[in-house]
């Protein structure tokens, strides 16, 4: 990354609730040590771990986060000096997140700097302890912003449903601003997502295209080949529809559908994408099978492994009917997409890792090339986010040679730049919240509008006693397909030789 041109926050308290949970591990200290080395984290700036085990001392913590960083970012580890100076950064505060002395004792550990005392907490805890902890910062007077920015990050799911995630919000918002919350959706932080904006905003070329004159559908798909690894407990409240479309695949949508911001600041861009979600129909509660599409994986093979079913995994109830596959057709009703279909699809123990968004145009009004084919391909632009970023555009040519065939022609765009390195998701996302700029962070009013769409699917399902199933590794759920009733073509083949766009999805 050319971190020259990239602003360097100010001096901050970093503080990690739940330090020593997965979270903190995998995603929050590789980046804080990549945002590190790339000098984004201030001199002067501190990185406190919260933990309840009284085990724990200063040392312990420095060692656990040099395995952590051995394991999942050992480039970080290279430099004896880095290491020392990141290993200087640590603090650590021991106490359960109910004891109003632990916050005291947090309180002790703030440092300033520049005449400041920023602090941005990090919520990696378990969700229902969101809002006691909110309520014991602001008790200890904590989230008062007379010394310096206090700002709290908290991480996916933001309530269960509408109702709670209503009321989580309203329960926050009693002890902070609206603007002191940044709820984490790690899409927004990749790189190919933010590249929409740029890529619509930026260019005049596409836009006067991206609309419902020249746009039969959009499919914004996100296939896996894991499964729900260590994380059953949580899953099986959430489902592939909560888990991955009330959150990350709507909010992918409403960067494809939303109208150019005033500006890019966070409340510009946010009051754009809120303008899509209202915009949303509502899925009729008794034609939710017309709009939706639900299942399970048995057990199957993927990526050559023998996998067991869903309901054998550690910790899944064996009669569970929690969804690991979810599809869905929304309707925006606005000017510009009326009647064109937003498809969302996204499961676990699928063949492979794919993840894009693919815009589908029209076909031409009429086929001058009939004689060569009887339907044209029609034009595709893909974003491509897994397995490697890019964009390809898929165009008719004509076959070279003394012929009038027609062959499809990929214009392929990878994102990569030869020598760059690209940041994690959740290195911008931490680097944008130290800088306080939230655009890439849900607002309220987002979460709940996310709710609302999918409440009708929810219920519905809850209610079915049954689900069906697809056999590990493959994309055997033939139901999806009436979901493109009507639109061009079919869902695209994500399969290995199709998925860097140059798929015949006829
Ligand atoms: N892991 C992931 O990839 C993702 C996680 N999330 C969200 O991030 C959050 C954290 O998830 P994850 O790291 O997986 O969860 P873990 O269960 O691995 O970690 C939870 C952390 O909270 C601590 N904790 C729990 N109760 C208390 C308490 N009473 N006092 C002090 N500390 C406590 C745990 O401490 P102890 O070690 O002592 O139990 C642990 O450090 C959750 O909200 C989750 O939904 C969201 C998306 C992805
Ligand atoms: O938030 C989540 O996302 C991951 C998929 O993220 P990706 O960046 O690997 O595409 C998903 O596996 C997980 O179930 C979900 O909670």
């Amino acid at each position: 990354m050319n971190s020259t041109s990239v602003p360097q926050p100010e001096p901050c308290n970093i503080v990690i609730f739940g330090a020593s949970g997965d979270l903190t591990k995998r995603k929050l200290l590789p980046a804080l040590a990549r945002m590190h080395h790339w000098n984004l984290i201030a001199p002067n700036s501190r990185i406190t771990g919260i933990v309840r085990n009284h085990e724990w001392d200063i040392d312990h913590w420095r060692s656990y986060v040099h395995d952590a960083l051995q394991q999942f970012r050992p480039d970080c580890l290279s430099d004896t000096a880095a290491w020392q100076s990141i290993s200087d950064m640590l603090a650590l505060t021991v106490g359960d997140l109910s004891d109003a002395q632990t916050y005291t004792r947090l309180q002790e550990t703030l440092i300033s700097a520049d005449g400041k005392t920023n602090v941005l907490f990090y919520l990696a805890i378990p969700p229902e302890w969101y809002e006691r902890v909110a309520s014991n910062l602001n008790a200890a007077g904590l989230l008062n912003e007379s010394s310096g920015f206090r700002r709290i990050v908290i991480e996916k799911p933001f309530g269960s449903d509408l109702a709670s995630a209503r009321e989580l919000n309203r329960t926050l918002r009693e002890h902070m601003k609206e603007r002191q919350i940044y709820r984490i959706d790690h899409y927004l932080g990749k790189e190919g997502v933010q590249n929409l904006m740029v890529f619509r905003f930026a260019n005049t070329v596409f836009e006067p295209l991206w609309n419902r004159n020249y746009i039969d559908h959009v499919q914004i798909s996100v296939s896996e080949s894991l499964g729900v690894e260590y994380r059953a407990g949580y899953y099986e409240k959430a489902g592939a529809l909560i888990d991955m479309i009330q959150s990350h695949l709507i909010q992918v949508m409403t960067l494809v559908a939303m109208e150019s911001p005033v500006s890019l600041d966070g409340d510009a861009v946010r009051d754009e994408k809120v303008k899509v979600l209202k915009a949303v129909r509502p899925i009729p509660a008794d034609r939710v099978s017309e709009f939706a599409v639900r299942a399970q994986y048995a057990g199957g093979t993927v990526e050559g492994k023998r996998i067991p079913a869903y309901r054998d995994e550690p910790g899944v109830d064996p009669d569970s009917t929690i969804e690991t596959f979810a599809a869905i057709k929304l309707y925006i009703d606005n000017w510009r997409w009326q009647d064109v279909p937003f498809l969302l699809r996204t499961g676990k123990r699928l063949p492979n890792r794919v993840s894009e968004i693919a815009i589908r145009f029209k076909r031409p009004p009429m086929n001058l090339f009939s004689e060569s084919s009887s339907q044209l391909p029609q034009n595709e632009l893909i974003f491509r986010l897994h397995p490697d970023e890019g964009m390809v555009y898929l165009l008719n040519a004509k076959l070279p040679g003394l012929n009038d065939q027609l062959r499809e022609l990929a214009l392929d765009a990878p994102y990569a730049v030869a020598g760059a390195d690209s940041p994690e998701a959740y290195e911008t996302l931490l680097h944008d919240a130290l800088l306080g700029q939230n655009a890439l962070f849900s607002r309220a009013d987002e979460v709940e509008e996310s709710w609302r769409i999918v409440t009708p699917v929810m219920d519905a399902w809850k209610q079915k006693q049954s689900i069906r199933f697809y056999e590990a590794g493959s994309w055997d759920i033939p139901e999806i397909e009436t979901m493109m009733q009507g639109c061009v073509g079919c869902w695209r083949d994500l399969s290995e030789h199709h998925q860097h766009g140059y798929s015949k999805s006829t």
